[in-house]
């Protein structure tokens, strides 16, 4: 088997993005479809910034499923571990809002949704063993089947020596339970080796303790992460390394259209970097340089990024 620098597992959905800017939904009467879902973004990213990627989905049998899959075998994504789901259950769609640059919002039918179907059974251990890193998302922990699956995934990695990057990806709306973020999310942060999520996403992870960045990584030190980034939104973010580091990556400051896909591909530049070597100070220049495209265009995957824009924007800001 090819060996693959990444393998991300989780949701792949489609986005409807508005095509009139700056009005509420309720007025909003067209839309441009794209694929979505945050783990489907970051394998799109990495893939167009030149990494060997694959990814672990469920997904409909129907007409979106396999707008889904093409897609994403164009971007050069692995599709071997896209299931269909044979129960009926639908891929989730995503309706965005663009009420102002800094008004925006999305809103998501997840109702039965069959990423949260994926099962232990869709996936060959041995497929894991073929990567470099894993990168499991938080939404997938939401729910069984797709939790267990998430568990049985980062195991297979942990003991087969594959780094497990552990993106928080913190939806609201498929989660039932209050009390089971925390506890599930914080199993999986323990047992990674990378975590990336918002200041909110943390706070979600910790059960709302109101905790500041250094105690965040101080407790979760004691346990496999060695590096963790703490995004900061417009104010840019923090990583800190297990050896006691904290090095602060800047936004760069551009013409905002949408803030929504500012997450992933952030992740895309930062994993991107980081398997090619790069110094963190580095990895994150190229996330938030990533992000900062990603903003001023009107998609969170199709506008993801080519190493040269990286590059030609980050030479830019320091010139
Ligand atoms: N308005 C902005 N302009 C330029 N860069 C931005 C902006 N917002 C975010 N970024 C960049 O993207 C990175 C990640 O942003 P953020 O903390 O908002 O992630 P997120 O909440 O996961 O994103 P998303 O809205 O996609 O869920 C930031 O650290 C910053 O570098
Ligand atoms: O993550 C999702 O399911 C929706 C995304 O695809 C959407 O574009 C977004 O919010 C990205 O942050």
């Amino acid at each position: 088997m090819t060996k693959l620098d990444l393998i991300t597992l989780g949701r792949a959905a489609v986005d409807f993005n508005a095509n009139e800017i700056n009005r509420p939904m309720e007025e909003t009467m067209t839309f441009t479809k794209y694929v979505g879902g945050s783990p489907a973004n970051v394998a799109i990213g990495t893939a167009k910034l030149g990494l060997n990627v694959g990814m672990i989905s469920r997904v409909s049998s129907d007409q979106h499923g396999n707008f889904v899959v093409d897609y994403m075998d164009r971007a050069g994504v692995d599709t071997k571990y896209f299931k269909r789901d044979t129960e009926g259950r639908k891929t989730g769609l995503t309706f965005t809002e663009i009420k102002s640059p800094e008004e925006c919002s999305i809103l998501m039918y997840r109702d039965n949704v069959a990423d949260l179907y994926l099962s232990v059974d869709d996936f060959d251990d041995d497929y894991i063993t073929t990567a470099d890193s894993l990168l499991v998302s938080g939404t997938a922990l939401s729910q069984s089947p797709s939790r267990e699956a998430v568990f049985h995934a980062v195991d297979v990695a942990k003991r087969h020596g594959v780094e497990v990057i552990f993106e928080l990806d913190y939806r609201p709306y498929t989660w039932k339970r209050e009390e089971e973020k925390s506890i599930y999310m914080m199993e999986i942060a323990k047992k990674a080796d990378i975590v990336l999520g918002t200041r909110d996403e943390f706070d979600v992870l910790e059960g709302d303790k109101g905790l500041s960045d250094d105690e965040s990584v101080k407790h979760l030190f004691n346990h496999s992460p060695k590096l963790i980034v703490i995004k900061h939104g417009v104010k840019g973010s923090k990583a800190f390394t297990r050896e006691g580091e904290m090095i602060e990556g800047k936004a760069y400051k551009t013409e905002v259209l949408k803030t929504f896909g500012a997450g992933d591909s952030f992740a895309s530049g930062f994993i991107y970097a980081m398997k090619k070597e790069k110094s963190i100070e580095d990895a994150l220049k190229y996330g938030s340089a990533a992000a900062s495209i990603v903003v001023s265009k009107h998609s969170s995957s199709e506008a993801m990024p080519t190493v040269s824009e990286i590059e030609e924007l980050i030479k830019t800001h320091e010139g």
